[in-house]
Parts: C-alpha cells; sequence; structure tokens
C-alpha cells in the first residue's frame, strides 16, 4: 500500500503532502557527506610499550587513523590489504548498518575476507551520534592491533544533550609481546595453551612495559623511572586542559580480554553516554568498562591548576597480572612534565564485582529514550560454558562450539545455497536441570555452524546465562556484543534465571547497548527488535574466547537484502555460484 493511499485527499493535496516531505528530506541530507578515506593495512614495526614488537597498523601507523563523521554521513573506507598472505576484514563496531549488511565486516558472516592485494571499499551510513571504533574481525586481528576510533556527531544544527568545551578520546586496548598467530596456535592445541594475561594495557595505543611513569611520584619504588622524551610511539598521550573547563572523555575498549577500570585523579566523571545511546547522567569516581563498550564521561577541571593529575586504567575481573597504565591530565599552563604528587588512583579490588555491579545498574537510559516493547515473542536462552570437543578446550553456547563456514551466512542464506552450513536451528534453551555453580558434569560439546533464524521484525529476548568454566568455582566475565542492533539490557541477575525474574525486568529506562556484560554465575537479560535484514554475529568481545567458539549468529529478514556487492561474496559456494553467473 502506497504512502498517500491510507489519507482520503485531492490530488493537490497529495502533492503539497509530498512536495513538504521532499524539502524536509532535502533539509535533512544538506550537509551530510560522503567522508573518503583510503588504507593500507599492513603489518608495521612497533614499539606500543617500549618493546618492538610487530603491529597490524593501518596507512603505517598503530592505531590506525580516526574516522570522524556526522549523522547522517556515509562513510567510504577504500581498503588495500598489503598483508603479504593474510586476508583482512573490518567490523564497524556499533554502527547498525541499516541498508548495507554487507559492510558489517565480519569474515564468513557478512563478507568474504580482502585477500592480499585485493581492494575493497566499505560504504555505510552513520545514523546515530556517539562514540565508536573499528576493528579487524577476522582470526585474532583485532588482538593483532587493528582498531582506531570512530566517532560521529550530531547533524548540522543539532545538539548534544549536555555541554563540553573540548574533548579527547581514549581507546583502551590490551598487549601481549607473543604475536598472535602463535596466539591462535596456543588456543587451538591440544592440550590447549592458554595466552595468559597481557604484557601492558595501552591507551590510544601506548604503554609502558619494563618502566613506570609513577615510578617518581609515588610508591612505586619497585619499578625504574621511565626516561622518555616524549617523542617515542610508547610515550603517553598528554591531555592538555584549561583550569574551569569541562571535557568530554570518549571513552572505547577494544582489549583482546581485560576489563577495566578508569579513574582521573582527584575529579569526579559523569557518565552521559553508552555505546552510542544517552545515559541519564550520573556522578562516578572511577568506572568499569568491558571489551566491545563505549562511553562518554564529563569531567570539569576544578583542581589546583599549578599540579597535573593521573588517569588511569587498571585489570578488573581477573586476577592482574598487568600494570595500570597511565597517562597525565596537564592542566595549562602548568608544565607537562610536573608529574602529579600523589600516586595514581587505586582501582577496586580485582574481584570486587559488586562494586562492579553497583556501576553497571547505574547505567541508565536518558528520560525521552525509545522504550522497550513490552512483550517479547521469542526467548533465546544461551549457557555459555567451557567445554572440551576430542581433546580440544572450547567454549560453547548451549553446547554448540561456533565453527565459521567458508561461505558467508549473507551471501548462502539469501541464495538459498542449501549445503553451505547447517540449517537447524540452533537450541533455543538448555536443560533446567543444569547445575551453573559447577564444572560442566559432561563437558564434551560439539561443532556447529547453525544460524538463529529470526522472524523479521519480531522481539527477541535472549538470556545470557553465565555458569562455571572447567576448573571448579572460576566462572568469568563475558562481555557479548551484538551486531546490526542495539538492544535494551533488562536486567542482571546472580544464580540460574528463572521466569520469576521477570518481574524485575526494568521496562522503564533500560539502555540501549550493543555490549553487555554477564557477572560470574549470572545472568544477563536483553530484547531486541529483529527488524535490521542480514546475518548478525552475536558473540563474546573477549577475542582468544570467539576464537575458541563463542558466539552464535542471528539472521532476520535477509529476502529483504539488496543487492550484495559481488566482491562481498566471491569465495566459498557463494563465490562459486557468482563465477556460474547463476545469480537469482
Ligand atoms: O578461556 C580461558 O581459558 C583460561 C582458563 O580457563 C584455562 O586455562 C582462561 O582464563 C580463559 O578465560
Amino acid at each position: 500500500m502506497g504512502f498517500f493511499t491510507d489519507y482520503p485527499c485531492s490530488d493537490a493535496r497529495k502533492f503539497l503532502l509530498l512536495w513538504c516531505c521532499l524539502s524536509v528530506l532535502a533539509v535533512a541530507s544538506l550537509g551530510s557527506k560522503t567522508r573518503h578515506f583510503k588504507w593500507q593495512v599492513e603489518y608495521l614495526y612497533w614499539s606500543p610499550d617500549g618493546v618492538e614488537n610487530v603491529v597490524m597498523g593501518i596507512n603505517g601507523r598503530f592505531p590506525g587513523p580516526t574516522i570522524r563523521a556526522k549523522v547522517g554521513d556515509t562513510v567510504s573506507v577504500g581498503l588495500t590489504n598489503k598483508l603479504q598472505t593474510e586476508g583482512v576484514v573490518i567490523h564497524w563496531h556499533g554502527i547498525r548498518q541499516f541498508g548495507t549488511p554487507w559492510a558489517d565486516g565480519t569474515a564468513s558472516i557478512s563478507q568474504c575476507v580482502i585477500n592480499p592485494g585485493e581492494n575493497s571499499v566499505y560504504r555505510f551510513k552513520v545514523d546515530k551520534a556517539g562514540t565508536f571504533f573499528y576493528h579487524g574481525h577476522y582470526g585474532m586481528q583485532r588482538s593483532a592491533g587493528l582498531y582506531g576510533s570512530l566517532i560521529v556527531d550530531v547533524a548540522e544544527g543539532k545538539k548534544e544533550p549536555f555541554h563540553y568545551d573540548g574533548e579527547f578520546s581514549l581507546l583502551l586496548s590490551d598487549w601481549w609481546h607473543k604475536d598472535v598467530h602463535q596466539q591462535e596456535v596456543d588456543l587451538t592445541s591440544k592440550p590447549f595453551r592458554w595466552i595468559g594475561e597481557p604484557q601492558t594495557l595501552l591507551i590510544n595505543g601506548r604503554g609502558q612495559y619494563n618502566c613506570s611513569l609513577a615510578a617518581r611520584s609515588g610508591n612505586s619504588s619497585l619499578s625504574t623511572p621511565c626516561t622518555l622524551k616524549g617523542s617515542e610511539q610508547y610515550a603517553p598521550q598528554i591531555l592538555h586542559v584549561r583550569p574551569n573547563k569541562t571535557y568530554r572523555l570518549r571513552v572505547a575498549s577494544t582489549t583482546a580480554l581485560a576489563s577495566l577500570n578508569l579513574a582521573i585523579g582527584n575529579h569526579s566523571m559523569i557518565v552521559v553516554e553508552a555505546d552510542g545511546n544517552y545515559l541519564q547522567p550520573f556522578s562516578t569516581t572511577d568506572m568499569d568498562i568491558y571489551s566491545g563498550e563505549t562511553y562518554s564521561v564529563l569531567f570539569t577541571t576544578n583542581q589546583d591548576p599549578s599540579k597535573n593529575y593521573w588517569i588511569s586504567a587498571s585489570v578488573r575481573g581477573r586476577e592482574p597480572k598487568t600494570p595500570q597504565v597511565l597517562t597525565i591530565l596537564n592542566y595549562s599552563p602548568t608544565s607537562a612534565s610536573k608529574l602529579p604528587p600523589s600516586p595514581p588512583p587505586v582501582s577496586p579490588r580485582w574481584d570486587d564485582y559488586d562494586h562492579s555491579k553497583s556501576f553497571t545498574n547505574k547505567v541508565l537510559a536518558l528520560m525521552g529514550s525509545p522504550k522497550p516493547p513490552s512483550n517479547y515473542h521469542r526467548r533465546i536462552s544461551l549457557l555459555n560454558t567451557q567445554n572440551t570437543i576430542n581433546g580440544y578446550t572450547r567454549w560453547a553456547i548451549n553446547n554448540v562450539s561456533l565453527s565459521l563456514p567458508t561461505s558467508p551466512y549473507l551471501g548462502s542464506i539469501k541464495f538459498g545455497l542449501n549445503n553451505a552450513f547447517d540449517h537447524k536451528n540452533p537450541p533455543d534453551n538448555f536443560s533446567s536441570l543444569y547445575e551453573i555453580t559447577k564444572p560442566p558434569v559432561n563437558p564434551n560439546s560439539t561443532y556447529g555452524n547453525g544460524v538463529y533464524m529470526l522472524d523479521f521484525n519480531t522481539t527477541i529476548d535472549v538470556i545470557l546465562q553465565n555458569a562455571n568454566a572447567l576448573k571448579a568455582n572460576v566462572s568469568e566475565i563475558h562481555p557479548w556484543h551484538l551486531h546490526g542492533h542495539d538492544f535494551w539490557v533488562l536486567g542482571y541477575g546472580e544464580g540460574k534465571f528463572s521466569t520469576k525474574d521477570e518481574a524485575k525486568f526494568n521496562l522503564k529506562n533500560p539502555p540501549l547497548r550493543n555490549t553487555a556484560v554477564i557477572f560470574p554465575y549470572g545472568w544477563t537479560a536483553l530484547r531486541f527488535v529483529a527488524n535490521n535484514p542480514g546475518a548478525w554475529a552475536f558473540h563474546c568481545h573477549i577475542e582468544p574466547h570467539l576464537h575458541m567458539g563463542m558466539g552464535v549468529v542471528f539472521a532476520e529478514g535477509v529476502h529483504h537484502v539488496g543487492r550484495i556487492p559481488n566482491e562481498a561474496l566471491a569465495c566459498g559456494m557463494t563465490g562459486k555460484m557468482l563465477m556460474n553467473n547463476n545469480r537469482n
């Protein structure tokens, strides 16, 4: 049915209405443009923490360049793969890819990898202001350093719902000295070799491995003071501020493993945005941030301007074997080389989960944000367990450990290639008798590449259920990230989820996010509307965990997807089909 046919009105009125609509569209698109980027992805020698290593960089830099665009813009990234022998893809984390699901940058899900020497263009619209980032999504290329910031400003003439005088971006990551290919082999070897904790945490790709910035100022008598000129690749990026101003700090975590706690010495922060969605502002002295999450916080430079202050990030949720990473908040006109007189902020104990939960529970949507539908059509309960398959250590979801096919789901679903993957839906549930506080009694699980086929435009509830890992008394944090959507976080709870817990769901002001954590032995309830045609990854954002199978794939409305560029599908069965020119 046409747009106007519902309204009984004359042709003249229809014309007027059409003219009005077109003018509104024209005004809305005024000022929006295509932002062009040309990237070469290659391995580089780099010293992210003072120890020379090989990183995966872009245009000769690590981290990659920042993309900055305005709501309504089209981002166009022409990528050349200069890696000698490896394919590559880039995922635009938090961008929902409405109408361009083939640009989501997930190997085997939305596209074929871009082969060495090949060029490919990612083109997509940014439709929402906020703090985002991008990263590799093939093997463990994010751990290798393939990442950068992506910031979307409000459209011309629009305002953020808060004021600030200046802004900084902090992209947080963790770094291993062991080569990523070797880490991949470690994780897929029999017996399993765990990659261990990172050597260094990085802020904007900079950290200090064998020296401490704080050694001279505080009680870190055990470490050597850093001797930095400031031009080194690992010299911290200092935040220069003026007194009595308000700054916006855009924080994104692209860590491979570490959950982090961020603090600014002597300054409190007001949290205003998470994953590109505005929050009901709240004040905090320190904030937890899990891999895959982004936040904006505001802080006011209301402290003694003759001093500088530490900004620190430390490991949470896993016994920390990695020193905190530091940088300096430098008040003008104080010299940037003057170290803060007091030691860096002390982060909460790594296993103080009450502290983490209290922070997480304060994250609520700004009044007036979109509300979730009050009912769901389908509930999918996903049990997270560590398992073994034929002696290999894996993570499994409802006893299925994800193993990706060679043909990208998006193409094989659209073209009905029935042999490209297992067409049976993976289980929507797990046994009600499963004891989440104990290691799996039968740890044997199976590989699977099935997809949860979601009815288009239906409301889906996902209950993420955490459980004990293989070792007794161990349950870990897992931040789950959904592609192609934001979801509402309806609640967090302890122990095994039961239908009684539904009564506690927050349907009033749940935050919209694309990443949500499950706490040890707990559950997290999410709701989203399956309204974005495509095939979308939903997975633990801990890179080694995804590599070990900790993810699922959701697909919805794929028959609505427009013409997928050939280059996205030129591999596996979809490749063969295209070569035979047998396209529907
Ligand atoms: O996946 C993991 O494996 C190890 C440990 O469970 C076994 O070594 C660990 O800490 C993980 O997060």
